[in-house]
């Protein structure tokens, strides 16, 4: 029922997501300070709704609305100030039909971002940061993301130490994974995600590309974010985050023929047109 449960699509409202292609995940963060399109869209929100609209044109099938950088160093935002930011462009969003995904740690932003229409909750702290979390999602019904970060509960980029980074991360979120069944989450509602680039060193990073595949042995569709991050500049003789835009469409390719069920990515029509050659490919390797 593993191969089953990661196939079946998820629910995104009245409508399913398919799980058995893989599905582009546009990011629209409305911060001062996410680390590579920051400070674009606070301080007008139908600049944020016009790209989240461009982003669905060019076939993101959902959008991730952030309202708190996780930046390193990024400075902290409180939650009644998230919701400010995110819970508008959800609503908006929401009423325009689109499948939206709040990108957040703490239980009242998700909360007013399930209120306002979001369908899924992407939590960066494989709901650890806050402990009314996992009984909101429970009760919501709604698909929740569990991303790898080593830090404690607060501090997303405290140093992992990992005796096999590989091995670690798949424990560790195969803890966190039974934590949510324990939460009263349905299985078929839990996806899982890596975390490249949280607490994690270039090396670390590398390997978990490399071992994507591993990670569909814990039976759940797998989420993959690489997109402009720093392990990008590092390989390309320190490109800014600007200008990672190849190096993200290579990743998110790799982690498609890892058979990740979904890609987080800024630049949608690029990486939704490299998926379009890559499926080409792969359907012409399959004869009649
Ligand atoms: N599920 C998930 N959520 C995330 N949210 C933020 C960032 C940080 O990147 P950003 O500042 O570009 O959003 N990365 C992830 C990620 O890799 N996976």
């Amino acid at each position: 029922d593993n191969l089953r449960r990661v196939h079946q699509p998820i629910g995104c409202g009245q409508r399913m997501l398919r799980l058995d292609q893989p599905q582009v995940m546009g990011i629209l963060n409305v911060t001062p300070d996410s680390f590579s399109d920051g400070g674009k869209f606070l301080d007008r929100p139908e600049t944020a709704l016009e790209h989240a609209h461009a982003m669905l044109a060019a076939g993101a099938a959902l959008i991730d609305v952030g309202g708190e950088s996780t930046r390193p160093g990024a400075a902290a935002v409180w939650e009644g100030d998230e919701a400010k930011r995110v819970v508008p462009v959800i609503e908006a969003l929401a009423a325009s039909g689109a499948a939206i995904s709040i990108d957040s740690r703490r239980s009242t932003v998700i909360e007013a971002a399930l209120a306002a229409g979001a369908h899924i909750v992407n939590d960066v702290s494989a709901m650890r940061h806050d402990p009314r979390t996992a009984e909101i999602v429970a009760a919501s019904g709604a698909p929740v993301v569990l991303m790898h970060a080593p830090g404690s509960d607060g501090d997303l980029h405290a140093d992992g130490e990992y005796a096999d980074v590989v091995l670690d991360v798949f424990d560790a979120l195969r803890e966190r994974r039974d934590a949510a069944l324990a939460g009263g989450i349905a299985p078929e509602k839990i996806l899982l995600d890596p975390g490249i680039g949280f607490g994690k060193s270039l090396a670390e990073n590398l390997a978990l590309v490399n071992a994507l595949p591993m990670f569909h042995a814990l039976g759940h569709p797998i989420l993959f974010g690489a997109s402009r991050k720093r392990m990008i500049g590092a390989l390309s003789n320190e490109a800014p985050a600007h200008q990672r835009m190849a190096g993200s469409v290579m990743l998110a390719l790799k982690a498609m023929d890892a058979g990740c069920q979904m890609v987080r990515v800024h630049d949608v029509a690029e990486t939704v047109q490299a998926l379009h050659v890559w499926r080409g490919l792969r359907d012409a390797a399959l004869t009649d």
